[in-house]
Protein backbone atom coordinates (compact mmCIF):
# COMPACT_ATOMS: atom_id res chain seq x y z
CA UNK A 1 0.00 0.00 0.00
CA UNK A 2 0.81 3.73 -0.01
CA UNK A 3 3.38 3.51 2.71
CA UNK A 4 0.72 4.82 5.57
CA UNK A 5 0.20 2.27 8.53
CA UNK A 6 -2.59 0.48 8.98
CA UNK A 7 -3.22 2.53 12.24
CA UNK A 8 -3.08 5.93 9.92
CA UNK A 9 -5.48 3.78 7.28
CA UNK A 10 -8.16 2.92 9.52
CA UNK A 11 -8.17 6.17 11.24
CA UNK A 12 -8.61 7.84 7.45
CA UNK A 13 -11.24 5.08 6.67
CA UNK A 14 -13.16 3.35 9.47
CA UNK A 15 -15.68 5.36 11.46
CA UNK A 16 -14.95 5.49 14.90
CA UNK A 17 -18.47 4.86 16.02
CA UNK A 18 -17.44 1.70 16.84
CA UNK A 19 -14.15 1.98 17.92
CA UNK A 20 -12.90 1.17 21.75
CA UNK A 21 -9.84 1.46 21.49
CA UNK A 22 -6.85 1.15 24.21
CA UNK A 23 -3.93 1.01 22.28
CA UNK A 24 -2.62 0.99 18.52
CA UNK A 25 -3.00 -2.79 17.76
CA UNK A 26 -3.25 -3.96 14.31
CA UNK A 27 -3.37 -7.48 13.55
CA UNK A 28 -2.41 -9.45 10.51
CA UNK A 29 -2.67 -12.82 11.22
CA UNK A 30 -3.06 -14.49 14.42
CA UNK A 31 -3.17 -18.49 15.29
CA UNK A 32 -3.61 -20.25 18.42
CA UNK A 33 -3.69 -17.91 21.51
CA UNK A 34 -1.49 -15.53 19.17
CA UNK A 35 -1.64 -12.42 17.08
CA UNK A 36 0.91 -10.89 14.65
CA UNK A 37 0.76 -7.76 14.54
CA UNK A 38 1.50 -5.31 11.64
CA UNK A 39 5.41 -5.93 11.39
CA UNK A 40 5.53 -8.94 12.58
CA UNK A 41 5.20 -9.25 16.59
CA UNK A 42 3.57 -11.73 17.91
CA UNK A 43 1.45 -11.03 21.44
CA UNK A 44 -0.23 -13.54 23.76
CA UNK A 45 -4.50 -12.64 22.71
CA UNK A 46 -5.83 -12.41 26.51
CA UNK A 47 -9.17 -10.67 25.30
CA UNK A 48 -10.12 -13.54 22.22
CA UNK A 49 -11.58 -10.45 20.82
CA UNK A 50 -13.90 -9.62 24.24
CA UNK A 51 -14.28 -13.52 24.16
CA UNK A 52 -15.11 -14.36 20.62
CA UNK A 53 -12.14 -16.44 19.56
CA UNK A 54 -13.11 -19.47 22.24
CA UNK A 55 -11.40 -21.43 19.95
CA UNK A 56 -7.75 -18.94 19.53
CA UNK A 57 -7.35 -18.12 15.44
CA UNK A 58 -7.17 -20.64 13.08
CA UNK A 59 -8.38 -23.54 14.57
CA UNK A 60 -8.33 -26.22 12.46
CA UNK A 61 -11.27 -27.63 13.08
CA UNK A 62 -13.27 -24.25 12.70
CA UNK A 63 -11.09 -23.74 9.04
CA UNK A 64 -12.41 -27.47 8.03
CA UNK A 65 -16.27 -26.95 8.96
CA UNK A 66 -15.94 -23.52 7.28
CA UNK A 67 -14.53 -24.36 4.39
CA UNK A 68 -17.02 -27.30 4.04
CA UNK A 69 -19.90 -25.40 4.56
CA UNK A 70 -18.82 -23.28 1.89
CA UNK A 71 -18.13 -25.99 -0.25
CA UNK A 72 -21.72 -26.77 -0.91
CA UNK A 73 -23.51 -23.93 0.27
CA UNK A 74 -27.03 -25.04 1.62
CA UNK A 75 -28.19 -21.08 1.39
CA UNK A 76 -27.80 -18.02 3.70
CA UNK A 77 -30.34 -18.11 5.97
CA UNK A 78 -33.69 -20.25 8.00
CA UNK A 79 -36.04 -17.14 6.67
CA UNK A 80 -37.73 -18.34 3.80
CA UNK A 81 -35.66 -22.49 3.89
CA UNK A 82 -33.85 -24.46 6.44
CA UNK A 83 -30.59 -25.61 6.11
CA UNK A 84 -29.31 -29.18 7.70
CA UNK A 85 -26.24 -27.02 9.82
CA UNK A 86 -28.77 -24.85 11.72
CA UNK A 87 -31.43 -27.87 12.83
CA UNK A 88 -28.18 -29.35 13.76
CA UNK A 89 -27.44 -26.20 15.86
CA UNK A 90 -30.65 -25.89 17.47
CA UNK A 91 -30.81 -29.46 18.05
CA UNK A 92 -27.48 -29.38 19.73
CA UNK A 93 -28.02 -26.58 21.87
CA UNK A 94 -31.45 -28.11 23.13
CA UNK A 95 -29.24 -31.12 23.93
CA UNK A 96 -26.57 -28.95 25.75
CA UNK A 97 -28.70 -26.82 27.87
CA UNK A 98 -30.49 -27.92 30.19
CA UNK A 99 -34.58 -27.07 30.47
CA UNK A 100 -37.67 -28.61 31.13
CA UNK A 101 -40.27 -26.86 29.04
CA UNK A 102 -41.09 -27.65 24.89
CA UNK A 103 -38.14 -25.50 24.29
CA UNK A 104 -37.05 -23.66 20.56
CA UNK A 105 -33.64 -21.61 19.76
CA UNK A 106 -33.68 -18.73 17.85
CA UNK A 107 -30.18 -18.15 15.93
CA UNK A 108 -29.05 -14.19 15.44
CA UNK A 109 -25.77 -13.06 14.67
CA UNK A 110 -24.93 -11.10 17.73
CA UNK A 111 -25.89 -10.76 21.65
CA UNK A 112 -27.07 -7.76 20.91
CA UNK A 113 -30.21 -9.00 18.44
CA UNK A 114 -30.04 -12.45 20.79
CA UNK A 115 -31.53 -9.89 23.84
CA UNK A 116 -33.19 -7.35 21.94
CA UNK A 117 -35.28 -10.51 20.61
CA UNK A 118 -36.07 -11.34 24.03
CA UNK A 119 -36.55 -8.05 25.57
CA UNK A 120 -39.51 -7.66 22.62
CA UNK A 121 -40.83 -11.17 23.16
CA UNK A 122 -41.56 -11.88 26.25
CA UNK A 123 -43.51 -8.69 26.92
CA UNK A 124 -45.18 -9.30 24.17
CA UNK A 125 -46.07 -13.44 24.85
CA UNK A 126 -46.69 -13.21 28.55
CA UNK A 127 -48.33 -9.57 28.25
CA UNK A 128 -46.23 -8.71 31.43
CA UNK A 129 -44.76 -5.47 30.24
CA UNK A 130 -41.98 -5.00 32.64
CA UNK A 131 -38.39 -6.33 32.73
CA UNK A 132 -35.66 -6.26 35.62
CA UNK A 133 -32.06 -5.92 34.86
CA UNK A 134 -29.14 -5.66 36.56
CA UNK A 135 -27.31 -1.76 36.99
CA UNK A 136 -23.68 -2.41 35.04
CA UNK A 137 -25.09 -5.19 32.42
CA UNK A 138 -24.06 -4.87 29.31
CA UNK A 139 -26.59 -7.02 26.93
CA UNK A 140 -25.97 -4.97 23.63
CA UNK A 141 -25.55 -2.44 21.20
CA UNK A 142 -29.11 -2.40 19.80
CA UNK A 143 -31.52 0.40 20.76
CA UNK A 144 -33.66 -2.77 22.20
CA UNK A 145 -30.54 -4.49 23.90
CA UNK A 146 -29.31 -0.85 25.30
CA UNK A 147 -32.65 -0.59 26.27
CA UNK A 148 -32.52 -3.36 28.83
CA UNK A 149 -28.82 -2.99 29.97
CA UNK A 150 -27.35 -0.89 32.98
CA UNK A 151 -24.15 -0.21 31.98
CA UNK A 152 -23.00 3.53 31.26
CA UNK A 153 -21.79 3.02 27.82
CA UNK A 154 -25.25 2.69 27.25
CA UNK A 155 -26.85 5.82 28.75
CA UNK A 156 -28.39 8.48 27.07
CA UNK A 157 -30.70 5.56 25.11
CA UNK A 158 -34.68 5.37 26.15
CA UNK A 159 -35.03 2.74 28.36
CA UNK A 160 -37.47 -0.10 27.99
CA UNK A 161 -40.80 1.34 29.53
CA UNK A 162 -41.20 0.26 33.04
CA UNK A 163 -37.69 -1.15 33.00
CA UNK A 164 -36.29 -1.54 37.22
CA UNK A 165 -32.62 -1.74 36.90
CA UNK A 166 -31.43 -3.08 40.60
CA UNK A 167 -27.55 -3.13 41.84
CA UNK A 168 -25.43 -6.42 40.80
CA UNK A 169 -24.44 -8.08 43.98
CA UNK A 170 -20.92 -7.48 44.57
CA UNK A 171 -19.00 -9.14 47.62
CA UNK A 172 -16.33 -6.76 46.75
CA UNK A 173 -18.50 -3.57 47.18
CA UNK A 174 -21.48 -5.41 48.56
CA UNK A 175 -24.99 -3.52 48.61
CA UNK A 176 -26.34 -2.61 52.25
CA UNK A 177 -22.75 -3.72 53.79
CA UNK A 178 -24.02 -7.75 53.00
CA UNK A 179 -21.49 -9.26 50.88
CA UNK A 180 -23.77 -12.63 51.36
CA UNK A 181 -26.38 -11.00 48.97
CA UNK A 182 -29.22 -11.53 51.45
CA UNK A 183 -29.93 -7.41 51.79
CA UNK A 184 -30.30 -7.31 47.88
CA UNK A 185 -32.41 -10.30 47.83
CA UNK A 186 -34.72 -8.35 50.47
CA UNK A 187 -35.02 -5.12 47.99
CA UNK A 188 -35.49 -7.03 45.11
CA UNK A 189 -38.75 -8.70 46.97
CA UNK A 190 -39.58 -5.30 48.13
CA UNK A 191 -39.62 -3.79 44.95
CA UNK A 192 -41.55 -6.58 43.64
CA UNK A 193 -44.27 -6.51 46.56
CA UNK A 194 -44.64 -2.83 45.58
CA UNK A 195 -47.94 -2.39 44.26
CA UNK A 196 -48.57 -5.10 41.65
CA UNK A 197 -45.28 -5.23 40.04
CA UNK A 198 -44.35 -8.13 40.92
CA UNK A 199 -47.35 -9.79 38.13
CA UNK A 200 -46.61 -6.55 35.58
CA UNK A 201 -42.67 -7.89 35.22
CA UNK A 202 -42.78 -9.99 32.65
CA UNK A 203 -38.44 -11.46 32.85
CA UNK A 204 -35.29 -10.88 34.33
CA UNK A 205 -32.32 -10.47 32.28
CA UNK A 206 -29.15 -11.98 34.75
CA UNK A 207 -25.28 -12.38 33.64
CA UNK A 208 -24.10 -15.30 36.25
CA UNK A 209 -20.92 -13.24 36.32
CA UNK A 210 -21.20 -9.47 35.52
CA UNK A 211 -18.57 -9.16 33.00
CA UNK A 212 -18.70 -5.59 31.38
CA UNK A 213 -19.93 -4.61 34.60
CA UNK A 214 -16.47 -5.81 36.26
CA UNK A 215 -15.72 -9.24 35.81
CA UNK A 216 -17.92 -9.59 39.40
CA UNK A 217 -18.78 -12.89 40.98
CA UNK A 218 -22.07 -13.08 42.62
CA UNK A 219 -22.24 -14.51 45.93
CA UNK A 220 -22.75 -18.46 46.40
CA UNK A 221 -26.63 -19.45 46.53
CA UNK A 222 -27.73 -15.67 44.84
CA UNK A 223 -28.80 -16.49 42.01
CA UNK A 224 -30.52 -19.40 42.90
CA UNK A 225 -32.52 -17.51 45.44
CA UNK A 226 -32.96 -14.81 42.92
CA UNK A 227 -34.37 -17.42 40.32
CA UNK A 228 -36.84 -18.88 43.16
CA UNK A 229 -38.24 -15.19 43.91
CA UNK A 230 -38.64 -15.22 40.02
CA UNK A 231 -40.21 -18.10 40.09
CA UNK A 232 -42.90 -16.95 43.04
CA UNK A 233 -43.76 -14.41 41.33
CA UNK A 234 -44.07 -16.37 37.81
CA UNK A 235 -41.01 -14.40 36.01
CA UNK A 236 -38.71 -15.76 33.42
CA UNK A 237 -35.08 -16.00 34.29
CA UNK A 238 -33.27 -14.61 31.20
CA UNK A 239 -29.54 -15.84 31.83
CA UNK A 240 -26.78 -13.47 29.38
CA UNK A 241 -23.82 -16.09 28.69
CA UNK A 242 -22.64 -14.24 25.74
CA UNK A 243 -19.20 -13.80 27.21
CA UNK A 244 -18.89 -16.26 30.12
CA UNK A 245 -20.77 -19.19 28.78
CA UNK A 246 -19.58 -22.02 26.37
CA UNK A 247 -16.62 -24.01 28.75
CA UNK A 248 -15.53 -20.63 29.91
CA UNK A 249 -16.26 -20.20 33.39
CA UNK A 250 -15.18 -23.74 33.53
CA UNK A 251 -18.22 -25.49 33.31
CA UNK A 252 -20.51 -25.63 29.61
CA UNK A 253 -23.27 -23.48 31.41
CA UNK A 254 -21.98 -20.80 33.80
CA UNK A 255 -25.57 -20.98 35.49
CA UNK A 256 -24.54 -24.78 36.43
CA UNK A 257 -22.11 -22.93 39.14
CA UNK A 258 -25.27 -21.05 40.47
CA UNK A 259 -27.23 -24.45 40.84
CA UNK A 260 -30.41 -22.92 38.98
CA UNK A 261 -31.34 -23.69 35.71
CA UNK A 262 -32.79 -20.54 33.51
CA UNK A 263 -36.06 -19.88 31.64
CA UNK A 264 -34.30 -18.72 28.71
CA UNK A 265 -30.52 -18.74 27.68
CA UNK A 266 -28.76 -15.97 25.69
CA UNK A 267 -25.23 -16.79 23.77
CA UNK A 268 -23.12 -15.82 21.33
CA UNK A 269 -19.53 -14.26 21.14
CA UNK A 270 -17.97 -17.69 21.53
CA UNK A 271 -20.59 -19.80 19.90
CA UNK A 272 -19.14 -18.85 16.60
CA UNK A 273 -15.41 -18.97 17.62
CA UNK A 274 -14.85 -15.44 15.80
CA UNK A 275 -17.56 -15.78 13.43
CA UNK A 276 -21.54 -14.09 14.27
CA UNK A 277 -23.48 -15.96 15.90
CA UNK A 278 -25.88 -15.86 19.12
CA UNK A 279 -28.69 -18.43 19.87
CA UNK A 280 -31.28 -18.13 22.21
CA UNK A 281 -33.01 -21.11 23.87
CA UNK A 282 -36.39 -20.97 25.33
CA UNK A 283 -39.98 -22.37 25.78
CA UNK A 284 -41.81 -22.72 23.16
CA UNK A 285 -44.87 -20.25 24.24
CA UNK A 286 -42.34 -17.37 23.78
CA UNK A 287 -40.23 -18.84 20.87
CA UNK A 288 -43.20 -19.87 18.69
CA UNK A 289 -45.36 -16.72 19.97
CA UNK A 290 -45.40 -15.24 16.38
CA UNK A 291 -44.28 -15.59 12.59
CA UNK A 292 -41.73 -13.47 11.03
CA UNK A 293 -41.47 -11.67 14.32
CA UNK A 294 -37.92 -11.17 14.70
CA UNK A 295 -35.64 -11.67 11.86
CA UNK A 296 -32.86 -10.78 9.56
CA UNK A 297 -31.72 -12.01 6.30
CA UNK A 298 -28.60 -14.01 7.02
CA UNK A 299 -29.99 -15.59 10.15
CA UNK A 300 -29.24 -19.52 10.44
CA UNK A 301 -26.77 -19.14 7.70
CA UNK A 302 -24.95 -22.74 7.50
CA UNK A 303 -21.64 -21.22 7.11
CA UNK A 304 -22.05 -19.56 11.08
CA UNK A 305 -24.29 -22.34 12.14
CA UNK A 306 -21.39 -25.20 11.01
CA UNK A 307 -18.50 -22.87 12.95
CA UNK A 308 -21.17 -22.97 15.47
CA UNK A 309 -21.05 -27.02 15.51
CA UNK A 310 -17.57 -27.18 14.96
CA UNK A 311 -16.92 -24.89 18.25
CA UNK A 312 -19.04 -26.90 20.45
CA UNK A 313 -17.73 -30.34 19.21
CA UNK A 314 -14.55 -29.39 19.90
CA UNK A 315 -15.22 -27.75 23.39
CA UNK A 316 -16.30 -31.21 24.16
CA UNK A 317 -13.94 -33.42 22.38
CA UNK A 318 -11.07 -31.75 24.05
CA UNK A 319 -12.33 -30.69 27.54
CA UNK A 320 -12.08 -27.18 26.84
CA UNK A 321 -14.51 -26.23 29.79
CA UNK A 322 -11.92 -28.26 32.27
CA UNK A 323 -8.78 -26.55 30.47
CA UNK A 324 -10.71 -23.25 31.49
CA UNK A 325 -10.94 -24.25 34.54
CA UNK A 326 -7.48 -26.12 35.40
CA UNK A 327 -5.58 -22.81 33.85
CA UNK A 328 -7.97 -20.54 34.73
CA UNK A 329 -7.11 -21.56 38.37
CA UNK A 330 -3.02 -21.45 37.89
CA UNK A 331 -3.88 -17.84 35.82
CA UNK A 332 -5.67 -16.39 39.56
CA UNK A 333 -2.88 -17.83 41.51
CA UNK A 334 0.00 -16.34 39.34
CA UNK A 335 -1.49 -12.91 39.36
CA UNK A 336 -2.09 -13.20 43.15
CA UNK A 337 0.93 -14.63 43.94
CA UNK A 338 2.85 -12.23 41.48
CA UNK A 339 1.00 -8.84 42.61
CA UNK A 340 1.14 -9.90 46.53
CA UNK A 341 3.57 -6.83 47.00
CA UNK A 342 1.66 -4.55 45.59
CA UNK A 343 -1.13 -2.47 47.03
CA UNK A 344 -3.20 -1.32 44.07
CA UNK A 345 -4.55 -4.61 43.46
CA UNK A 346 -8.34 -4.56 45.09
CA UNK A 347 -9.57 -8.29 44.05
CA UNK A 348 -8.67 -10.73 41.64
CA UNK A 349 -11.66 -13.00 40.82
CA UNK A 350 -13.44 -15.21 38.65
CA UNK A 351 -14.55 -18.54 37.21
CA UNK A 352 -12.20 -20.63 34.51
CA UNK A 353 -11.19 -18.07 32.12
CA UNK A 354 -13.59 -15.44 33.08
CA UNK A 355 -11.42 -13.64 34.96
CA UNK A 356 -11.52 -9.73 36.50
CA UNK A 357 -8.62 -7.56 38.39
CA UNK A 358 -9.69 -4.65 40.05
CA UNK A 359 -7.32 -2.04 40.39
CA UNK A 360 -7.29 0.55 42.92
CA UNK A 361 -5.72 3.51 44.76
CA UNK A 362 -2.86 1.93 47.20
CA UNK A 363 -4.64 0.64 49.96
CA UNK A 364 -8.17 1.78 49.67
CA UNK A 365 -11.04 0.25 47.57
CA UNK A 366 -11.14 3.05 45.36
CA UNK A 367 -11.31 2.63 41.57
CA UNK A 368 -8.45 3.44 39.80
CA UNK A 369 -9.13 3.39 36.01
CA UNK A 370 -6.26 5.38 35.19
CA UNK A 371 -3.91 3.27 35.98
CA UNK A 372 -6.36 0.36 34.45
CA UNK A 373 -5.68 2.50 31.09
CA UNK A 374 -2.12 2.67 31.38
CA UNK A 375 -1.83 -1.00 32.38
CA UNK A 376 -3.64 -2.48 29.34
CA UNK A 377 -1.44 -0.14 27.65
CA UNK A 378 1.90 -1.42 28.76
CA UNK A 379 1.07 -5.06 28.98
CA UNK A 380 0.68 -4.45 25.25
CA UNK A 381 3.49 -2.54 25.26
CA UNK A 382 5.20 -6.31 26.82
CA UNK A 383 3.27 -8.81 24.09
CA UNK A 384 0.04 -9.30 26.43
CA UNK A 385 -3.80 -7.89 25.03
CA UNK A 386 -5.84 -7.46 27.66
CA UNK A 387 -8.67 -4.68 28.14
CA UNK A 388 -10.18 -2.87 31.16
CA UNK A 389 -14.05 -3.26 31.57
CA UNK A 390 -16.21 -2.39 35.10
CA UNK A 391 -18.56 1.08 35.63
CA UNK A 392 -15.45 2.76 37.06
CA UNK A 393 -13.29 1.32 34.51
CA UNK A 394 -10.77 -0.11 36.16
CA UNK A 395 -11.32 -3.72 36.23
CA UNK A 396 -8.42 -5.73 33.76
CA UNK A 397 -10.81 -8.21 32.20
CA UNK A 398 -9.08 -11.56 31.28
CA UNK A 399 -10.94 -13.76 28.53
CA UNK A 400 -8.52 -15.83 26.78
CA UNK A 401 -8.92 -18.80 24.27
CA UNK A 402 -10.62 -21.81 26.32
CA UNK A 403 -7.08 -23.21 24.76
CA UNK A 404 -5.02 -21.40 27.10
CA UNK A 405 -1.86 -23.36 28.48
CA UNK A 406 -0.84 -23.40 31.73
CA UNK A 407 2.96 -21.92 30.68
CA UNK A 408 0.63 -19.55 28.69
CA UNK A 409 -1.13 -18.74 31.87
CA UNK A 410 1.95 -18.12 33.64
CA UNK A 411 3.73 -15.58 31.36
CA UNK A 412 0.32 -14.01 31.63
CA UNK A 413 0.43 -13.63 35.10
CA UNK A 414 4.56 -11.99 34.72
CA UNK A 415 3.31 -9.89 32.16
CA UNK A 416 0.47 -8.34 33.62
CA UNK A 417 1.90 -7.91 37.11
CA UNK A 418 4.83 -6.28 35.60
CA UNK A 419 2.45 -3.95 33.31
CA UNK A 420 0.56 -2.61 36.72
CA UNK A 421 4.34 -2.06 38.02
CA UNK A 422 5.56 -0.42 35.47
CA UNK A 423 2.15 1.99 34.89
CA UNK A 424 1.98 2.20 38.51
CA UNK A 425 5.82 3.50 38.39
CA UNK A 426 4.86 6.44 34.90
CA UNK A 427 6.64 4.51 32.75
CA UNK A 428 2.95 4.97 30.78
CA UNK A 429 2.22 8.62 30.51
CA UNK A 430 -0.27 10.35 29.31
CA UNK A 431 0.33 11.72 26.48
CA UNK A 432 0.63 7.42 26.09
CA UNK A 433 -3.33 6.71 25.85
CA UNK A 434 -4.44 10.20 24.92
CA UNK A 435 -5.13 9.02 21.44
CA UNK A 436 -6.71 5.86 22.98
CA UNK A 437 -9.86 6.51 25.26
CA UNK A 438 -11.24 3.07 25.61
CA UNK A 439 -14.79 2.89 27.36
C1 LIG B 1 -22.88 -10.24 28.47
C2 LIG B 1 -23.03 -9.63 27.11
N1 LIG B 1 -24.21 -9.73 26.47
C3 LIG B 1 -24.38 -9.20 25.23
C4 LIG B 1 -23.35 -8.52 24.61
C5 LIG B 1 -23.57 -7.97 23.21
O1 LIG B 1 -22.95 -8.86 22.32
P1 LIG B 1 -22.53 -8.31 20.86
O2 LIG B 1 -21.46 -7.28 21.08
O3 LIG B 1 -22.04 -9.54 20.15
O4 LIG B 1 -23.75 -7.73 20.24
C6 LIG B 1 -22.11 -8.37 25.24
C7 LIG B 1 -21.05 -7.57 24.59
N2 LIG B 1 -20.09 -7.12 25.28
C8 LIG B 1 -19.16 -6.09 24.85
C9 LIG B 1 -19.11 -5.83 23.37
C10 LIG B 1 -18.64 -4.44 23.03
C11 LIG B 1 -17.22 -4.13 23.40
C12 LIG B 1 -16.97 -4.18 24.85
N3 LIG B 1 -16.85 -5.50 25.36
C13 LIG B 1 -17.79 -6.48 25.33
O5 LIG B 1 -17.51 -7.62 25.66
C14 LIG B 1 -21.95 -8.96 26.51
O6 LIG B 1 -20.75 -8.87 27.17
Amino acid sequence: MDGRTLQERDRQALSALQKLRFFPLSVTAGAGCMLVEEGGRQLLDLSAAWGAASLGYAHPALNLAVAEAMASQAGASILSSTNAPAVELAEKLLDLVPGSDDRRVWLGHSGSDANEMVARAVPEATRRPRIMAFSGAYHGGTLGSMSISGHFAQEGVEKHRGLILVPYPDPYRPFGDDPGGGALLAHIEHLLQAEGTGEEVGCFFMEPIQSDGGMIVPPPGFLSRLSDLCRRYGILTVCDEVKVGLGRPGRLNCFEHEDFTPDILVLGKGLGGGLPISAVAGPSRIMDHARAYSMQTLHGNPICASAALAVLSTIEADGLAGNADTVGRVLIEEIMRATSSTECVGDVRGRGLAIGVELVKDGTSEPNPDLARKTVFRAWQLGAVLYSVGMHSNVLELTPPLILTESQAKFAAETIAQAIKDAHMGLVGDDDISDFTGW
